[in-house]
Protein backbone atom coordinates (compact mmCIF):
# COMPACT_ATOMS: atom_id res chain seq x y z
CA UNK A 1 0.00 0.00 0.00
CA UNK A 2 1.24 3.58 -0.55
CA UNK A 3 2.87 4.28 3.18
CA UNK A 4 6.07 3.76 4.29
CA UNK A 5 6.23 0.01 5.80
CA UNK A 6 4.79 0.35 9.18
CA UNK A 7 4.09 3.98 8.54
CA UNK A 8 0.59 3.39 10.13
CA UNK A 9 1.63 1.85 13.59
CA UNK A 10 -0.76 0.40 16.00
CA UNK A 11 -3.53 0.58 12.98
CA UNK A 12 -1.99 -1.91 11.09
CA UNK A 13 -1.74 -4.48 14.05
CA UNK A 14 -5.52 -3.34 14.57
CA UNK A 15 -6.55 -4.06 10.60
CA UNK A 16 -4.24 -7.60 11.26
CA UNK A 17 -6.37 -8.60 14.34
CA UNK A 18 -9.84 -7.77 12.62
CA UNK A 19 -8.98 -9.54 9.31
CA UNK A 20 -8.06 -12.93 11.21
CA UNK A 21 -11.42 -12.77 12.84
CA UNK A 22 -13.65 -11.51 10.31
CA UNK A 23 -11.54 -14.08 7.43
CA UNK A 24 -13.57 -13.76 4.53
CA UNK A 25 -15.75 -11.06 5.81
CA UNK A 26 -13.21 -8.53 6.44
CA UNK A 27 -14.37 -6.05 3.35
CA UNK A 28 -18.01 -5.68 4.53
CA UNK A 29 -18.72 -3.03 6.61
CA UNK A 30 -18.63 -3.41 10.84
CA UNK A 31 -22.55 -3.70 12.61
CA UNK A 32 -21.93 -1.87 15.70
CA UNK A 33 -23.45 -2.32 18.97
CA UNK A 34 -22.63 -1.60 22.67
CA UNK A 35 -24.38 -3.98 25.19
CA UNK A 36 -24.40 -2.72 29.28
CA UNK A 37 -24.82 -5.25 31.65
CA UNK A 38 -26.22 -3.58 34.94
CA UNK A 39 -26.32 -5.16 38.38
CA UNK A 40 -26.26 -4.64 42.08
CA UNK A 41 -23.68 -5.12 44.70
CA UNK A 42 -23.92 -6.32 48.33
CA UNK A 43 -20.43 -5.76 49.43
CA UNK A 44 -22.00 -1.95 49.16
CA UNK A 45 -22.66 -2.63 52.47
CA UNK A 46 -18.95 -1.99 53.75
CA UNK A 47 -18.80 1.21 52.39
CA UNK A 48 -16.79 0.91 49.71
CA UNK A 49 -18.15 3.43 46.89
CA UNK A 50 -18.14 7.20 46.79
CA UNK A 51 -21.96 6.73 45.57
CA UNK A 52 -24.80 5.23 46.75
CA UNK A 53 -25.96 1.97 45.35
CA UNK A 54 -29.35 3.37 43.80
CA UNK A 55 -27.38 5.11 41.30
CA UNK A 56 -27.06 1.68 39.54
CA UNK A 57 -31.17 1.65 39.38
CA UNK A 58 -30.75 5.77 38.59
CA UNK A 59 -28.38 5.80 35.56
CA UNK A 60 -30.34 2.76 33.89
CA UNK A 61 -32.96 4.85 33.78
CA UNK A 62 -31.00 7.46 32.52
CA UNK A 63 -29.30 5.08 29.72
CA UNK A 64 -33.06 4.50 28.95
CA UNK A 65 -33.75 8.13 28.41
CA UNK A 66 -30.81 8.63 26.63
CA UNK A 67 -29.01 10.90 28.65
CA UNK A 68 -25.31 8.87 29.70
CA UNK A 69 -22.53 9.61 28.44
CA UNK A 70 -22.04 5.98 26.37
CA UNK A 71 -25.77 7.25 24.97
CA UNK A 72 -24.46 10.66 23.38
CA UNK A 73 -21.17 8.18 21.85
CA UNK A 74 -23.23 5.17 20.75
CA UNK A 75 -25.48 7.77 18.88
CA UNK A 76 -22.55 9.60 17.73
CA UNK A 77 -20.59 6.61 16.29
CA UNK A 78 -23.80 4.70 15.04
CA UNK A 79 -23.59 2.25 17.60
CA UNK A 80 -26.76 0.13 18.94
CA UNK A 81 -27.50 0.34 22.84
CA UNK A 82 -29.00 -2.71 24.88
CA UNK A 83 -29.42 -2.22 28.59
CA UNK A 84 -29.29 -5.31 30.30
CA UNK A 85 -30.85 -5.69 33.84
CA UNK A 86 -28.73 -8.44 35.01
CA UNK A 87 -29.42 -7.54 38.52
CA UNK A 88 -30.27 -3.85 40.31
CA UNK A 89 -31.81 -4.04 42.94
CA UNK A 90 -35.25 -2.53 41.53
CA UNK A 91 -38.80 -3.07 40.16
CA UNK A 92 -38.16 -2.75 36.00
CA UNK A 93 -41.01 -4.81 35.52
CA UNK A 94 -43.08 -2.48 33.42
CA UNK A 95 -40.34 -0.92 31.82
CA UNK A 96 -39.70 -1.07 28.14
CA UNK A 97 -36.74 -0.67 26.56
CA UNK A 98 -34.83 -2.97 28.75
CA UNK A 99 -33.75 -6.00 28.37
CA UNK A 100 -35.27 -8.11 31.04
CA UNK A 101 -32.55 -10.59 32.66
CA UNK A 102 -32.37 -10.24 36.59
CA UNK A 103 -31.17 -13.48 38.03
CA UNK A 104 -31.74 -11.83 41.84
CA UNK A 105 -31.86 -8.11 43.03
CA UNK A 106 -28.11 -7.93 43.99
CA UNK A 107 -25.33 -9.78 45.19
CA UNK A 108 -24.88 -10.90 48.59
CA UNK A 109 -22.67 -9.10 50.68
CA UNK A 110 -19.15 -11.45 49.79
CA UNK A 111 -17.83 -10.00 52.96
CA UNK A 112 -20.14 -12.13 55.12
CA UNK A 113 -21.00 -14.74 52.33
CA UNK A 114 -20.24 -15.69 48.57
CA UNK A 115 -21.84 -13.23 46.54
CA UNK A 116 -23.65 -15.69 44.65
CA UNK A 117 -24.30 -19.64 44.82
CA UNK A 118 -23.07 -21.70 41.81
CA UNK A 119 -26.66 -21.88 40.01
CA UNK A 120 -26.82 -17.54 39.91
CA UNK A 121 -23.59 -17.90 38.63
CA UNK A 122 -24.30 -20.33 35.93
CA UNK A 123 -27.48 -18.37 35.25
CA UNK A 124 -25.62 -14.89 34.55
CA UNK A 125 -23.22 -16.80 32.38
CA UNK A 126 -25.71 -18.25 30.42
CA UNK A 127 -27.62 -14.41 30.49
CA UNK A 128 -24.34 -13.48 27.79
CA UNK A 129 -23.99 -16.55 26.24
CA UNK A 130 -27.72 -16.03 25.35
CA UNK A 131 -27.52 -12.51 24.11
CA UNK A 132 -24.03 -12.76 22.11
CA UNK A 133 -26.16 -15.62 20.57
CA UNK A 134 -28.97 -12.48 20.11
CA UNK A 135 -26.43 -10.34 18.58
CA UNK A 136 -25.05 -12.65 16.11
CA UNK A 137 -28.42 -13.14 14.89
CA UNK A 138 -28.72 -9.33 14.50
CA UNK A 139 -25.58 -9.38 12.39
CA UNK A 140 -23.67 -7.34 14.88
CA UNK A 141 -19.73 -7.89 13.54
CA UNK A 142 -18.19 -5.30 16.51
CA UNK A 143 -19.38 -5.39 19.90
CA UNK A 144 -18.04 -3.33 22.55
CA UNK A 145 -18.80 -4.51 26.57
CA UNK A 146 -20.08 -1.95 29.10
CA UNK A 147 -21.17 -2.09 32.33
CA UNK A 148 -23.13 -0.32 35.48
CA UNK A 149 -22.65 -1.31 38.67
CA UNK A 150 -21.99 0.88 41.78
CA UNK A 151 -19.82 -1.34 44.31
CA UNK A 152 -18.49 -3.24 41.19
CA UNK A 153 -14.62 -2.22 41.05
CA UNK A 154 -14.14 -3.64 44.64
CA UNK A 155 -15.87 -7.52 42.82
CA UNK A 156 -12.98 -6.52 39.84
CA UNK A 157 -9.75 -5.61 42.05
CA UNK A 158 -11.28 -8.93 44.13
CA UNK A 159 -11.19 -10.94 40.52
CA UNK A 160 -7.75 -9.32 39.17
CA UNK A 161 -5.93 -9.90 42.61
CA UNK A 162 -6.78 -13.94 42.37
CA UNK A 163 -6.16 -14.14 38.58
CA UNK A 164 -2.87 -12.42 37.85
CA UNK A 165 -1.73 -12.53 41.43
CA UNK A 166 -0.79 -8.92 42.15
CA UNK A 167 -1.20 -7.40 45.40
CA UNK A 168 -4.20 -5.78 46.88
CA UNK A 169 -2.65 -2.57 46.61
CA UNK A 170 -2.01 -2.70 42.81
CA UNK A 171 -5.12 -3.99 42.11
CA UNK A 172 -7.70 -1.57 43.86
CA UNK A 173 -8.41 2.23 43.60
CA UNK A 174 -10.82 4.64 44.30
CA UNK A 175 -13.25 3.47 41.56
CA UNK A 176 -16.30 6.32 41.25
CA UNK A 177 -14.01 8.66 43.71
CA UNK A 178 -13.06 7.60 47.14
CA UNK A 179 -10.52 9.68 49.29
CA UNK A 180 -7.54 8.34 50.41
CA UNK A 181 -8.53 6.88 53.73
CA UNK A 182 -11.59 5.53 52.14
CA UNK A 183 -9.54 3.69 49.65
CA UNK A 184 -7.73 2.22 52.70
CA UNK A 185 -10.74 0.65 53.97
CA UNK A 186 -11.79 -0.63 50.37
CA UNK A 187 -8.55 -2.24 50.21
CA UNK A 188 -8.59 -4.14 53.71
CA UNK A 189 -12.18 -5.41 52.83
CA UNK A 190 -11.23 -6.36 49.75
CA UNK A 191 -8.14 -8.12 51.61
CA UNK A 192 -10.46 -9.83 54.09
CA UNK A 193 -12.43 -11.22 51.42
CA UNK A 194 -9.38 -12.69 49.82
CA UNK A 195 -8.17 -14.11 52.94
CA UNK A 196 -11.68 -15.74 54.03
CA UNK A 197 -12.08 -17.48 51.04
CA UNK A 198 -8.32 -18.33 49.34
CA UNK A 199 -6.35 -18.29 52.33
CA UNK A 200 -2.96 -15.79 52.61
CA UNK A 201 -2.41 -13.85 49.33
CA UNK A 202 -5.16 -15.75 47.66
CA UNK A 203 -3.81 -19.28 48.40
CA UNK A 204 -0.76 -21.03 46.11
CA UNK A 205 -2.74 -22.69 43.14
CA UNK A 206 -5.18 -20.74 40.68
CA UNK A 207 -8.91 -20.81 42.04
CA UNK A 208 -11.24 -22.21 39.66
CA UNK A 209 -12.49 -19.16 37.38
CA UNK A 210 -16.61 -20.19 38.07
CA UNK A 211 -15.60 -19.98 41.39
CA UNK A 212 -13.82 -16.83 41.69
CA UNK A 213 -16.93 -15.08 40.54
CA UNK A 214 -19.44 -17.00 42.91
CA UNK A 215 -17.75 -15.89 45.51
CA UNK A 216 -16.19 -12.29 44.75
CA UNK A 217 -18.04 -11.63 41.30
CA UNK A 218 -21.04 -9.74 40.03
CA UNK A 219 -24.12 -10.57 38.01
CA UNK A 220 -23.31 -8.07 35.81
CA UNK A 221 -19.83 -9.70 35.34
CA UNK A 222 -20.56 -12.95 35.00
CA UNK A 223 -23.13 -12.08 32.47
CA UNK A 224 -20.50 -10.29 30.75
CA UNK A 225 -18.14 -13.25 31.13
CA UNK A 226 -20.71 -15.24 29.13
CA UNK A 227 -21.30 -12.96 26.92
CA UNK A 228 -17.10 -12.53 25.42
CA UNK A 229 -17.43 -16.18 25.78
CA UNK A 230 -20.82 -16.48 23.39
CA UNK A 231 -19.23 -13.79 20.68
CA UNK A 232 -15.64 -15.15 20.53
CA UNK A 233 -17.32 -18.18 19.74
CA UNK A 234 -19.42 -16.94 16.86
CA UNK A 235 -16.60 -14.80 15.32
CA UNK A 236 -17.35 -11.44 16.53
CA UNK A 237 -14.86 -8.85 17.32
CA UNK A 238 -15.28 -7.40 21.21
CA UNK A 239 -14.09 -4.13 22.26
CA UNK A 240 -13.59 -4.30 26.06
CA UNK A 241 -14.04 -1.07 28.18
CA UNK A 242 -12.21 -0.64 31.40
CA UNK A 243 -11.51 -2.03 34.61
CA UNK A 244 -14.89 -4.11 35.28
CA UNK A 245 -15.10 -5.38 31.17
CA UNK A 246 -11.86 -6.19 31.45
CA UNK A 247 -11.82 -8.42 34.41
CA UNK A 248 -14.89 -10.50 32.81
CA UNK A 249 -12.64 -10.87 30.20
CA UNK A 250 -9.71 -12.23 31.72
CA UNK A 251 -12.26 -14.90 33.60
CA UNK A 252 -13.80 -15.77 29.96
CA UNK A 253 -9.83 -15.73 29.10
CA UNK A 254 -9.20 -18.08 32.35
CA UNK A 255 -11.73 -20.50 31.12
CA UNK A 256 -10.84 -20.52 27.22
CA UNK A 257 -7.76 -18.63 26.53
CA UNK A 258 -8.56 -19.38 22.71
CA UNK A 259 -11.17 -16.20 23.14
CA UNK A 260 -7.95 -14.23 23.89
CA UNK A 261 -7.60 -13.56 19.66
CA UNK A 262 -11.35 -11.82 19.71
CA UNK A 263 -10.93 -9.38 21.95
CA UNK A 264 -9.54 -5.70 21.79
CA UNK A 265 -9.01 -3.36 24.28
CA UNK A 266 -10.95 -0.18 23.71
CA UNK A 267 -8.62 2.38 26.18
CA UNK A 268 -6.76 2.13 29.40
CA UNK A 269 -8.98 2.96 32.53
CA UNK A 270 -7.43 5.16 35.23
CA UNK A 271 -7.96 2.91 37.85
CA UNK A 272 -5.14 1.09 38.49
CA UNK A 273 -5.94 -2.71 38.43
CA UNK A 274 -7.08 -2.53 34.73
CA UNK A 275 -2.98 -2.14 34.03
CA UNK A 276 -2.60 -6.12 35.07
CA UNK A 277 -5.62 -7.09 33.72
CA UNK A 278 -4.45 -5.83 30.31
CA UNK A 279 -0.82 -7.79 31.12
CA UNK A 280 -2.80 -10.50 31.87
CA UNK A 281 -4.55 -10.82 28.64
CA UNK A 282 -1.59 -9.20 26.66
CA UNK A 283 -3.68 -6.65 25.35
CA UNK A 284 -2.32 -2.70 23.97
CA UNK A 285 -5.11 -0.73 24.60
CA UNK A 286 -6.09 1.82 21.80
CA UNK A 287 -7.09 4.73 23.63
CA UNK A 288 -5.44 6.39 26.98
CA UNK A 289 -7.60 9.04 28.10
CA UNK A 290 -7.69 8.72 31.47
CA UNK A 291 -11.00 7.94 31.74
CA UNK A 292 -12.99 5.95 34.67
CA UNK A 293 -16.37 6.00 33.46
CA UNK A 294 -17.10 2.48 32.19
CA UNK A 295 -20.65 2.28 30.60
CA UNK A 296 -19.02 1.21 27.49
CA UNK A 297 -17.60 4.58 26.87
CA UNK A 298 -13.85 3.70 25.72
CA UNK A 299 -15.00 0.77 23.67
CA UNK A 300 -17.14 2.63 21.65
CA UNK A 301 -15.16 5.51 21.45
CA UNK A 302 -12.64 3.40 19.85
CA UNK A 303 -15.05 1.80 17.28
CA UNK A 304 -13.96 4.37 14.59
CA UNK A 305 -9.97 3.85 15.07
CA UNK A 306 -10.90 0.02 14.51
CA UNK A 307 -13.03 1.21 11.41
CA UNK A 308 -10.54 3.51 10.48
CA UNK A 309 -7.95 0.74 10.05
CA UNK A 310 -10.03 -1.50 8.28
CA UNK A 311 -11.03 0.92 5.56
CA UNK A 312 -7.28 2.05 5.26
CA UNK A 313 -6.49 -1.55 4.60
CA UNK A 314 -9.49 -2.13 2.64
CA UNK A 315 -9.46 0.85 0.07
CA UNK A 316 -5.93 2.41 0.30
CA UNK A 317 -4.37 1.95 -2.75
CA UNK A 318 -1.40 -0.29 -3.59
CA UNK A 319 2.38 1.07 -4.87
CA UNK A 320 1.67 -0.82 -8.70
CA UNK A 321 -2.15 0.56 -8.81
CA UNK A 322 -1.01 4.32 -7.86
CA UNK A 323 2.14 3.78 -9.71
CA UNK A 324 4.05 5.08 -6.36
CA UNK A 325 8.06 4.29 -6.40
CA UNK A 326 8.92 1.81 -4.13
CA UNK A 327 11.93 2.05 -1.19
CA UNK A 328 14.99 1.76 -2.46
CA UNK A 329 16.49 -1.54 -1.14
O1 LIG B 1 -14.54 1.52 33.54
C1 LIG B 1 -13.79 1.74 34.49
O2 LIG B 1 -12.58 1.50 34.46
C2 LIG B 1 -14.42 2.28 35.77
C3 LIG B 1 -13.59 2.72 36.79
C4 LIG B 1 -14.19 3.23 37.93
C5 LIG B 1 -15.60 3.27 38.04
N1 LIG B 1 -16.36 2.81 37.03
C6 LIG B 1 -17.86 2.84 37.13
O3 LIG B 1 -18.23 3.23 38.45
C7 LIG B 1 -19.01 2.24 39.09
C8 LIG B 1 -18.17 1.44 40.05
O4 LIG B 1 -17.43 2.25 40.92
P1 LIG B 1 -17.49 1.96 42.49
O5 LIG B 1 -16.63 3.02 43.09
O6 LIG B 1 -18.94 2.12 42.86
O7 LIG B 1 -16.98 0.59 42.69
C9 LIG B 1 -19.55 1.36 37.99
O8 LIG B 1 -20.82 1.81 37.59
C10 LIG B 1 -18.53 1.50 36.86
O9 LIG B 1 -19.16 1.53 35.60
C11 LIG B 1 -15.81 2.35 35.89
C1 LIG C 1 -23.26 9.15 37.98
C2 LIG C 1 -22.58 7.84 37.68
C3 LIG C 1 -22.57 7.36 36.36
C4 LIG C 1 -21.92 6.15 36.08
N1 LIG C 1 -21.75 5.44 34.96
C5 LIG C 1 -21.07 4.34 35.25
N2 LIG C 1 -20.80 4.33 36.52
C6 LIG C 1 -21.31 5.43 37.11
C7 LIG C 1 -21.31 5.89 38.42
C8 LIG C 1 -21.93 7.11 38.71
C9 LIG C 1 -21.92 7.61 40.11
Amino acid sequence: MTKPLGSLGGLEDLAAQMVSIRQQNYAKPLQKAVYVFAADHGVTAEGVSAYPSEVTRQMVLNFLAHGAAINVLAKLHGVEMNVVDVGVDADFDRIDGLLHRKVRRGTRNMMREPAMSREEVIEALNVGLNLADDSKAKGHSLVAVGEMGIGNTTAASAITSLLTRRSVEVTTGKGTGLNTEALQHKRRIIEAVLQKYFGEAGGHTLPDPVDVLRIVGGLEIAAMTGFTLGAARHGVAIVVDGFISTAAAAVAFALVPQVRGYLFAGHRSEEPGHQALLDYLGLKPILTLNMRLGEGTGAVLAMPILESAMCLYNQMATFESAGVSEAKD
